[in-house]
Formats: C-alpha cells, sequence, structure tokens
C-alpha cells in the first residue's frame, strides 16, 4: 500500500502539471484566436485577465489595449474585445442569435426564479422581456416622474446644510441615497469577479457558507427585494400613485396568469441592480464635466435659466434644451456607467472584424469605453469632452447616437430601463446647476475610480453653493 501511495501522488502531480503545461501551449500557438494580438499572458491564461478585474482597472485596459493594438484583441484564451460596427450588429443589434456569455450565470439566484439581466435562454428571456416591457414605456414612466421629483427634492434639501455651512461633502454619498441600496455594490462587485472564475458562486454559496450564515450577495439583494415586494403587496395601495412594482404585479402571461411573487422578485432585483448604480455613476460623471469645464457650465446655466419657472425643472422642459442634452450625451460618452465588456458567444456563420474571421463560440466582448472613443466615428478628438460635437449635422448626430453603446445596443438584451434613465439624468443635472454651484476640493484628483461592471467612482470631495435667484438673471458661478 505504502509503495502504491508512493508510486501515485507523483504521477498525478506530474500528469497535473503536464496537463497545465499543454493547455498553456495549446493556448499560445495552437489555439484559433492565436493570431489576435494582446498581452503575451492573456493569450495562455484567463488569470491576466482575472487579476485586473481584482484590482478595479480593466475597463481602462482594454481601451489602452484597442489604442496600442487597434480594434480586436486578444483578453483571454478564448476571448475578444472588439471595436467594430459590424460586429456591434451581430452581437447586440436587432436581429442577433448570439447568447451571453457564461459570465452573467454568477447574477442569477440559485433559489429565485430566471431574471432578465442574467437568463442565458433566449427563449426565457424574451418571455421575461414581454411580460415587463409595459413598465418601461414612456407613458407609464412620465406617470413615475413625480416620485423621481420627490427624490430630487430630498436630494436638494440635505444639500441645503453644507451648502450654507461651506462644509466638504463626498458626492457620492448624496447620489447614492437618490438611487440605490447598499447591498447592490457588493452584489456586483463579487458576481463580476465571480463571473470568471471556475464555479462562479459556489464559493460563496456553498454548504459551509450556509452553515456559517453566511449569504452570498447575490441571496442577499434577492431577499430584500422579496421583503420589499412583500410589503408593497401588503399595502393598502388605494389612492396611491403606482410604482414599478405595481406595473409588475399587474401583469398576467399568455395564459392569462398574474406573475408570481418570485418573478416580482426578479423584476425588482433586476431594475435595481441594473438601474441604480447606473443612474448614479452617470451623475457623477456629469458633474465632473461641468466642475472641470467652465465655460461648458456657463453655457449650460444660461440655457437653463432661461425656463420662466420657480418650480423644478421637467423631463419635458429638458427636452427643449439642446445644450443639456448635448451635455448629457457628451459626459455618458466619454464615460459610460457600464465600460465593462458586454460578452457574447459567437454564433454559427462567420463573424469577420476588420478582416480577421472570428470563429463560432468564441467569447466577444464590446467594451462601451472603447467604443464611444473609436476616433473613426468621432474623430480625432475622441478622448475630448466637447459637447459641441452633438449640435452640428443633425444626421451626423443621429449616427452618432447609434453608435453610441453605453446602453448595448439595439437588441434583445439592451438596456430595458434607457428611457427612464435618461429622464433621472436630465432631471439632475438641469436641476442641480440651476440651484448650486460646485467645486472640487482637490481638482487634481476629483474622485476615485474602480470599474468592475460599473465604473464605481468614490471619494468625490466637493463643496456646494446655493445659487439665489438663478431664473433669468444668469449669475456667474461662485468660486467654491
Ligand atoms: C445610465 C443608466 C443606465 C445604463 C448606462 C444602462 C446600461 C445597460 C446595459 C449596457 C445593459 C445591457 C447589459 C448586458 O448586456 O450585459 C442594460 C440592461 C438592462 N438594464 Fe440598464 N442601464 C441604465 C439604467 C437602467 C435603469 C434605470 C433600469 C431600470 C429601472 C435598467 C434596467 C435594465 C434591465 C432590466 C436590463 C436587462 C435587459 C435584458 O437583458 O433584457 N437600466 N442596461
Amino acid at each position: 500500500m505504502g509503495a502504491v501511495q508512493k508510486f501515485y501522488w507523483p504521477v498525478v502531480l506530474a500528469s497535473i502539471f503536464g496537463a497545465g503545461l499543454l493547455s498553456l501551449c495549446y493556448n499560445a500557438f495552437f489555439h484559433p484566436l492565436t493570431h489576435f494580438p494582446g498581452p503575451p499572458l492573456a493569450s495562455i491564461t484567463g488569470l491576466w485577465r482575472l487579476y485586473h478585474i481584482i484590482i478595479g482597472d480593466w475597463s481602462e485596459i482594454i481601451l489602452d489595449l484597442h489604442q496600442k493594438y487597434g480594434r480586436v484583441i486578444r483578453l483571454a484564451p478564448n476571448e475578444l474585445s472588439v471595436v467594430d460596427e459590424s460586429a456591434m450588429k451581430a452581437l447586440h443589434g436587432h436581429n442577433t442569435t448570439a447568447i451571453k456569455s457564461k459570465w452573467y450565470s454568477a447574477f442569477q439566484s440559485s433559489q429565485g426564479a430566471p431574471n432578465q439581466l442574467a437568463t442565458r435562454d433566449p427563449k426565457v428571456h424574451a418571455g421575461i422581456r414581454r411580460r415587463f416591457a409595459p413598465a418601461f414605456k414612456m407613458t407609464v414612466l412620465l406617470h413615475l416622474e413625480g416620485s423621481m421629483q420627490a427624490c430630487l427634492d430630498k436630494l436638494w434639501r440635505s444639500l441645503e446644510k453644507p451648502a450654507s455651512q461651506g462644509t466638504v461633502i463626498d458626492m457620492c454619498h448624496y447620489t447614492e441615497t437618490v438611487t440605490w441600496d447598499g447591498i447592490l455594490n457588493r452584489l456586483l462587485t463579487v458576481s463580476t469577479i465571480l463571473g470568471h472564475v471556475w464555479g462562479q458562486l459556489i464559493w460563496v454559496d456553498n454548504p459551509i457558507t450556509r452553515l456559517l450564515g453566511i449569504k452570498n450577495p447575490v441571496q442577499e439583494t434577492f431577499d430584500w427585494a422579496s421583503k420589499k415586494v412583500r410589503q408593497h403587496e401588503a399595502e393598502d395601495r388605494e389612492g396611491v400613485e403606482p410604482d414599478m412594482v405595481d406595473y409588475f404585479l399587474s401583469y398576467k402571461d399568455a395564459q392569462g396568469l398574474p406573475t408570481t411573487h418570485l418573478e416580482v422578485v426578479e423584476g425588482a432585483f433586476a431594475v435595481t441592480g441594473a438601474g441604480a448604480d447606473t443612474v448614479g455613476v452617470s451623475m457623477r460623471s456629469a458633474l465632473y464635466w461641468l466642475a472641470t469645464n467652465s465655460a461648458v457650465l456657463q453655457r449650460l446655466r444660461d440655457e437653463n435659466d432661461d425656463i420662466d419657472s420657480e418650480e423644478p425643472i421637467t423631463y419635458k422642459q429638458t427636452q427643449e434644451l439642446p445644450y443639456l442634452k448635448a451635455v448629457v450625451r457628451e459626459s455618458l460618452r466619454m464615460y459610460p456607467s457600464i465600460p465593462a465588456p458586454l460578452y457574447r458567444i459567437v454564433p454559427a456563420g462567420v463573424l469577420s472584424v476588420d478582416g480577421h474571421l472570428i470563429p463560432p463560440g468564441t467569447v466577444v466582448g464590446i467594451s462601451s469605453l472603447a467604443r464611444n472613443r473609436d476616433t473613426a466615428i468621432f474623430g480625432n478628438d475622441a478622448n475630448v469632452f466637447n459637447p459641441d460635437r452633438w449640435l452640428g449635422d443633425e444626421s451626423e448626430a443621429r449616427y452618432m447616437e447609434t453608435a453610441l453603446f453605453n446602453f448595448g445596443g439595439s437588441g434583445p438584451r439592451s438596456c430595458s430601463g434607457r428611457d427612464l434613465a435618461m429622464i433621472e439624468l436630465y432631471k439632475f443635472v438641469a436641476q442641480m446647476v440651476q440651484k448650486f454651484d460646485f467645486g472640487f476640493v482637490d481638482k487634481a484628483h476629483p474622485f476615485s475610480v474602480k470599474t468592475y461592471f460599473f465604473a464605481m467612482q468614490s471619494d468625490m470631495r466637493i463643496r456646494v453653493a446655493r445659487r439665489e435667484n438663478h431664473v433669468r438673471l444668469r449669475g456667474k458661478p461662485v468660486d467654491v
């Protein structure tokens, strides 16, 4: 027995080592993606990618690599990142047959129903999307404007004190309270990292973690959403303004059956997971560009201040302000909330990018950060914040709008909440610049950022000051 054991372990170890070595050699020299450029380590192991995801500089690395190597780069043995019009249509357009990669399974709770963002099966997804689509119609969203304004009013009230006392605030905290609940950030960070790890959620959801009472972030968020939906179901909603959950609860499926509790919870889970921090990141991005471009801020105010009303600016009014629209679009272009690549599996039939054939089964990611800085579309000043680019020729502006990748293209998996996000953003920016002056405490280091799935800013220290008599008085910005 002892002799067998002595013989056995070295053979096992040598076999594992040999198999590992063979796999590295295959990835480096014989894999169908070997001719695509990229960092040498990325071509042999997914660990290089995992390292950058964990330290939170992944999206910036992808942007740099595209600027160095061109339109197609290899990010892991079986994974490419591309910046390309035809790939965007093929993988994220109306008629795409590409499915999401396995990475998304890290966002799926094991105890819930399939959720809209994570589910990979196109049929299951189409059913969920159809069921919840009416809640995202503009007519419904405009009914929700009152509750959005109530959240903004709370924010403006909470800024009054630091504004009058001149205290420094972290604007991340203030914008987060308008858009999200604390547990979501952990869910997104952990899921983003585990999406790339073998076994995915099993590391945080297994018999030992359950025995120790440790909850994985997906389950924690799911339980939180479930509690909120239960409270909602128990409330007397007579005469109360309907919210999204009311709409979710009122829907029936193709057989006329009402949505189940689990389905409504998954709906709430998907919209908070996908729709809270994304808006917060974009709000902070807009503030950053405005605080660092005083001429843009002044021009925006001149346009805004012409609105002859003491009432908060409505979404409808924002749509009559061309410079506001240009500023918001440009800040979304420069600093997309989801800069991470959106992974799809290349379907059968050949995808060709920049003269290279990409074999079916390859995981291809498109990063909005890299796509939105494409000089072929946005010109040689693609890296410069310039709202005026949106105010020239109308057909060119329309083309640039469709080229932006912020909301994941126009296909079946594109953002359901795009209109809702834009209502929130336009109102926030218009009212913030109308009511307050703001400036960074440390102009050289205005905030920190880590890019997991979202580009989460932190430590955004600013001072705010109340603007008085802003309506049509066109006050000069105060240096705060
Ligand atoms: C600036 C704000 C937002 C940005 C940049 C954004 C971006 C995106 C992107 C890129 C996707 C595709 C994700 C993928 O393929 O992996 C997506 C999906 C989604 N978004 Fe948004 N989003 C925003 C706000 C919202 C809001 C406010 C909601 C809802 C209240 C929302 C709900 C969703 C849902 C449900 C999906 C899944 C769609 C599907 O797979 O059918 N998003 N979003």
